[in-house]
């Protein structure tokens, strides 16, 4: 199977440093692929480069196309979804009135939604802003599954929360990665190694290592030397 996105040499300078040095690997068109490092390897800057919201250099491939500097609204269009780590709920608008503003389409999944969020059915007039941490991730999670998506981009969205709730976004994640492939930004290596099939680790911008998850996730002194974590 082709990948659905092939990412190659791909250099960012952001502020006069070279945040990205030729990053190259490929996402699967099934299932999770994550994107692992350490603090300000270059995660976020991947997605955001892959993306085109930051100038960038080298090669990204999305279904076959060449897409760097293609405008981010038209990947969008075509499938491409974030869903970014300040997650970006509107905070006086209730839960319903943020899924509507996503809409992009005439026919928009809200069956899909619903039955992978039913909380969120369940509070659909509270206002966003006074949802838990993990509530809101699973809004801007709901909020790009209304609409067709090819490919997700998802960056940290376990970060911060609870251990319950850490395992209830990984199985929701887990469910949406069965129809869609997801490109995950991730520290948490138990949700790792629960979700991902390749993993690709970033080290002060270039790849360091990519292969199988559970390749990696075994191998408890690479995993430390490149993660600087033990196994999980
Ligand atoms: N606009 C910018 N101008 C200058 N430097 C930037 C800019 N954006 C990011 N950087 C730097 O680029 C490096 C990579 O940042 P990035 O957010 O991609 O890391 P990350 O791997 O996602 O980290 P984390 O896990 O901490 O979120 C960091 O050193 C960061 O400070």
């Amino acid at each position: 199977m082709n990948p659905i996105l092939r990412v190659a040499g791909l250099s960012v300078r952001l502020g006069g440093s070279h945040i990205l040095q030729g990053v190259t690997f490929d996402v699967a068109p099934a299932g999770v692929t994550a994107l692992l490092g350490r603090n300000g390897a270059g995660k976020t800057t991947t997605l955001r480069a892959i993306l085109g919201e930051v100038p960038a250099r080298g090669t990204v491939e999305y279904d076959g196309r060449a897409v760097l500097g293609r405008a981010t609204h038209r990947l969008v269009r075509d499938g491409l979804a974030y869903v970014p780590e300040d997650r970006c709920v509107f905070a006086g608008l209730t839960v319903a009135e943020n899924l509507r503003l996503a809409e992009r389409v005439p026919d928009p999944d809200y069956a899909l939604v619903h039955e992978l969020f039913p909380e969120l059915k369940a509070r659909a007039a509270q206002r966003a802003g006074t949802l838990s941490g993990g509530q809101q991730q699973m809004v801007a999670i709901a909020r790009v599954l209304l609409n067709p998506n090819r490919l997700l981009l998802v960056d940290e969205p376990t970060k911060g929360l609870a251990p319950a709730v850490v395992s209830a976004v990984a199985t929701v994640l887990g469910r949406v990665a069965a129809r869609v492939p997801v490109l995950l930004v991730e520290q948490n290596l138990a949700v790792v190694r629960k979700l991902a099939d390749d993993a690709v680790v970033i080290e002060a911008g270039r790849v360091a290592w990519r292969g199988p998850a559970d390749e990696l996730l075994g191998d408890n002194e690479t995993t430390r030397s490149l993660l600087g974590v033990g196994r999980h």
